[in-house]
C-alpha cells in the first residue's frame, strides 16, 4: 500500500477558508466520537488560532466543546499570560469567546512551575499526555484525533525547525528546544513522530510571505532545501493523505502542485 498525497486547498478569502476549516474540524470531531468519547486535539500558536476561531465554530451548537481535550503542539517557555505564550494567544482568540452555555473544553497548558528547565517542562507536558492517552509503556505514541498546525516562512511547524537535530527525536513525545531560531529560544514541542501519528493533520497557512516556502514544500525536492530539512515537507511525506493544507490564494500563487478550491 502506498501513501496518498496531501490535499492542498486554496481559498479566495479568509471567510471561505474558515468555512471549510469549520466543516473539516466538525468531521474530525464526528470521526473521533466514532472511536471514543473525547476529541483530542493539538493546536499551534502563530496565525492558527485566529483562523480557527471563526464565528461559525465558536457559536456552533454542533461543536461539543465539553468533549474536547486541547493540547498545544508547541509552547514557548514563558508564563501563560506572557505575550509570547501560545496558550495565552489561543485563550484570547478562541477560549474566551466560547459562550458558557455551549460547554467548555478541557485545556492542557504547560506546567509553569518548570519554566526554568525546559527538559522538566517537556517531561511534565509529556506526563500530561501519558495521563490522557494511557501509559507510555503500553502506547508507543499518542494518537491525536486532529493536529492543527501553522507553517513558518522557513518551513517550520510546531517548534520543529529546518535542519534541527530535534527532527530525529524518536523516543520523547514532547521535547525541549533551547536554540529556537525564532524567538523566544526556549520552547517545548511535540515530536515529529507524534505529529505524523495523528489521525488527521491540518496546516493553515496564508499570505504572500508563505509563497516561496510552499513552492519548496510542494514542488521541489520533498524534504531537503540547501541541506536543510523542511519539517512541513517531512510531515507531508510521512503522513501523506492524512494531511490537508488550508491556504489562501496569495500563499499558493506559483505552486504547481494540484490545488482544490473546496473540500
Ligand atoms: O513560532 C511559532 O510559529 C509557527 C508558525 O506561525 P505562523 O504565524 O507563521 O503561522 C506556529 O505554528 C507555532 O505554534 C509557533 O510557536
Amino acid at each position: 500500500m502506498t501513501l496518498g498525497h496531501p490535499k492542498l486547498y486554496a481559498y479566495p478569502s479568509k471567510e471561505s477558508l474558515q468555512s471549510d476549516l469549520y466543516t473539516y474540524v466538525l468531521q474530525a470531531q464526528t470521526d473521533a466520537f466514532a472511536r471514543h468519547s473525547k476529541f483530542k486535539v493539538a493546536v499551534s500558536g502563530g496565525s492558527l488560532p485566529a483562523y480557527l476561531a471563526s464565528p461559525q465554530l465558536i457559536s456552533s451548537s454542533e461543536i461539543q466543546w465539553s468533549k474536547w481535550e486541547i493540547f498545544f503542539a508547541d509552547e514557548r517557555a514563558v508564563p501563560l499570560d506572557h505575550p509570547d505564550s501560545n496558550y495565552g494567544l489561543f485563550k484570547k482568540e478562541l477560549l474566551d469567546k466560547i459562550p458558557s452555555e455551549n460547554g467548555q473544553p478541557t485545556v492542557v497548558p504547560i506546567d509553569v512551575q518548570y519554566l526554568n528547565d525546559t527538559q522538566e517542562l517537556a517531561d511534565a507536558y509529556e506526563q500530561a499526555l501519558v495521563r490522557s492517552f494511557a501509559a507510555k509503556d503500553s502506547v508507543k505514541l499518542p494518537i491525536f484525533d486532529l493536529i492543527l498546525l501553522g507553517c513558518g516562512p522557513d518551513g517550520h511547524c510546531c517548534s520543529l525547525f529546518p535542519g534541527h537535530p530535534l527532527l530525529r527525536e524518536d523516543v520523547a513525545w514532547v521535547a525541549p528546544i533551547e536554540d529556537s531560531p525564532k524567538p523566544p529560544a526556549k520552547r517545548v514541542t511535540l515530536s515529529l513522530s507524534v505529529v505524523t501519528h495523528a489521525v488527521k493533520i491540518a496546516f493553515v497557512t496564508t499570505g504572500e510571505g508563505k509563497q516561496e516556502v510552499l513552492k519548496k514544500i510542494f514542488d521541489e525536492h520533498p524534504d531537503v532545501q540547501g541541506g536543510q530539512v523542511l519539517p512541513c515537507a517531512l510531515v507531508n511525506r510521512a503522513a501523506g493523505e492524512k494531511v490537508s493544507w488550508f491556504c489562501d490564494e496569495a500563499a499558493v500563487k506559483g505552486v504547481a502542485f494540484p490545488k482544490k478550491s473546496s473540500l
